[in-house]
């Protein structure tokens, strides 16, 4: 490995977004490097590096975003984001850290997407905006601190700029159903995205979208669980309205945006060996997980039980393209209504998986999980005390029940009369979750991994 690589084989690991956590880094390879602002033989300089991580015989593409100055010109608030001194492309030594922290280069960044063929030589890496639209410059990004899986710049009140870490080739998802949306109220308008050729591959990957920010929303994750701390501290609402007033309209809009999805893109009817093919899908991610997290093994029969349900409905189930990682951290809550972001679907599924069209029920399993996960994160703390156990796990079915109820009457198809196909959406989900939070935040893992043992304990739908 050259000098740069061994340095970021030593700070991947470190970094929030990276998905592989917990397993060793082989190698690192610099795929490609360009150089996209360039302020000056004192820099600061920007670089967008494609590499490769390899690990375990397998190998994953990351975006890495890059800043280079001369030694003595790091400003110190830079100098915590370092990542060491190197060659980035040739010439003197520089130290390299992380461009998202310099508002200098974020500024300039924002502004190549007004001199689409400016700095960048090869052509390789593109600026795209939509026609008739015109970007607003001169404001510096302010980076995103929560748990993200990509990073997300916020440019005063205008924009967001997301670039997405982990690279699949092709279009991200994101922006392509963002676009199948746009103009609808319920999203956040798309305004333009940055593509590269990667190296072996004719259609366009693309490395960030550029989409309108939606200032003075909260998310809802922060409100849900306000709701139930509130609850368990006892000043809260009690079962009815809190919450579940929310609960209902973020039905309706789900429902919505599907229906707009489902006007905009391809749709079908899934097939038997289309359900056969899912389950054996939803098996394999249990075998994986079950491997990697020992405990989730004793559940896994009955697990497998609700997937053999599942693969033998026989009702004609309606496929569309859904949102894919649907929930309560992937919608904010505005004025007038919810609005929906992040359509990235699960970022570790490579992106063919992604764009398969699915059911519209996984989404509405999402978000039901994610009223169970409100409920159990604020019980990690109270162990054993089952007052507030059954007060958490009533506000989880209230606002369960109060989703569903709003997902039918805003048009989606009634989730009680989809119970078998639910049981094993939601069952896939937390399989899902347990790998996540093993590989990222191991403090939570007891969340996923105590809905599965409920599920699991709980007989199977009947019928
Ligand atoms: N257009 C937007 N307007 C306002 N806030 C946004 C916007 N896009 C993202 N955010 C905020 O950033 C957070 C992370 O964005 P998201 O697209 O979900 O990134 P990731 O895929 O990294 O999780 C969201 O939960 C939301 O709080
Ligand atoms: O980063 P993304 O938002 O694309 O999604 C990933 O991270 C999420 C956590 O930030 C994770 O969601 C899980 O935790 C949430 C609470 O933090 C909870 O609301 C979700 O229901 C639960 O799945 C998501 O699974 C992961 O893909």
């Amino acid at each position: 490995m050259s000098q740069l690589e061994e340095l970021l084989a030593v700070w991947l690991p470190r970094q929030r977004w990276f998905s592989g956590k917990g397993i060793p880094i082989r190698q690192i390879r610099v795929e490609s490097r360009h150089t996209l602002v360039s302020a000056g033989p004192e820099g600061p300089d920007l670089h967008v590096l494609v590499i490769q991580a390899g690990q375990r015989g397998l190998s994953s593409r990351y975006q890495l975003l890059l800043g280079s100055r001369p030694p003595r010109s790091l400003p110190p608030d830079l100098a915590r984001v370092a990542i060491g001194v190197c060659q980035v492309s040739g010439g003197r030594p520089k130290v390299i850290y992380d461009a998202a922290h310099d508002a200098q280069l974020t500024g300039l960044l924002l502004e190549r997407f007004t001199a689409p063929t400016g700095a960048e030589p090869s052509g390789r890496v593109r600026f795209r905006t939509l026609p008739g639209g015109r970007i607003r410059v001169g404001s510096t990004g302010r980076i995103l601190t929560g748990e993200q899986s990509n990073t997300s710049l916020v440019y005063g009140e205008d924009y967001v700029l997301k670039t997405f870490r982990r690279l699949w080739p092709g279009t991200n998802p994101d922006l392509e159903l963002n676009m199948a949306l746009s103009g609808s109220p319920y999203v956040a308008r798309p305004c333009g995205w940055i593509e590269a050729d990667l190296a072996g591959h004719s259609t366009p990957t693309t490395l960030a979208m550029l989409q309108t920010y939606i200032p003075q929303a909260t998310d809802g994750w922060v409100l849900a669980t306000a709701d139930v701390r509130a609850l368990l501290e006892g000043s809260g609402s009690g079962h009815e309205p809190g919450f579940t007033g929310e609960a209902a309209q973020l039905g309706r809009t789900t429902a919505e945006v599907h229906r707009s999805l489902a006007r905009a893109l391809p749709t079908d009817v899934l097939t038997p060996a289309g359900a056969a093919e899912m389950a054996d899908a939803m098996v394999e991610r249990l075998a994986m997980a079950s491997a990697e997290v020992p405990e989730l093994a004793e559940h896994a029969p009955r697990v497998m039980e609700a997937y053999a349900d599942f693969s033998e409905v026989d009702e004609p189930l309606p496929i569309q393209r859904i949102h894919g990682d649907y929930h309560l951290g992937q919608v904010i809550r505005t004025t007038p209504g919810w609005v929906v972001l992040d359509f990235e679907g699960e970022p570790t599924v490579p992106v063919r998986d992604r764009q398969r069209l699915s059911s519209p029920l996984r989404d509405v399993a999402g978000m039901l999980r994610s009223f169970d996960y409100a409920a159990g994160y604020l019980l990690v703390g109270h162990p054993g005390e089952a007052g507030l156990e059954w007060a958490a796990r009533s506000w989880a079915r209230h606002n369960r029940e109060a989703f569903c109820r709003g997902y039918a009457d805003g048009g989606g198809a009634d989730p009680e009369k989809h119970l078998t196909v639910l049981r094993a959406f939601e069952f896939d989900k937390a399989v899902y979750e347990v790998l996540y939070e093993a590989r990222n935040r191991p403090n939570w893992l007891r969340v996923p991994l105590e809905s599965i043992a409920t599920a699991a304990a709980a007989p199977p739908v009947p019928g």
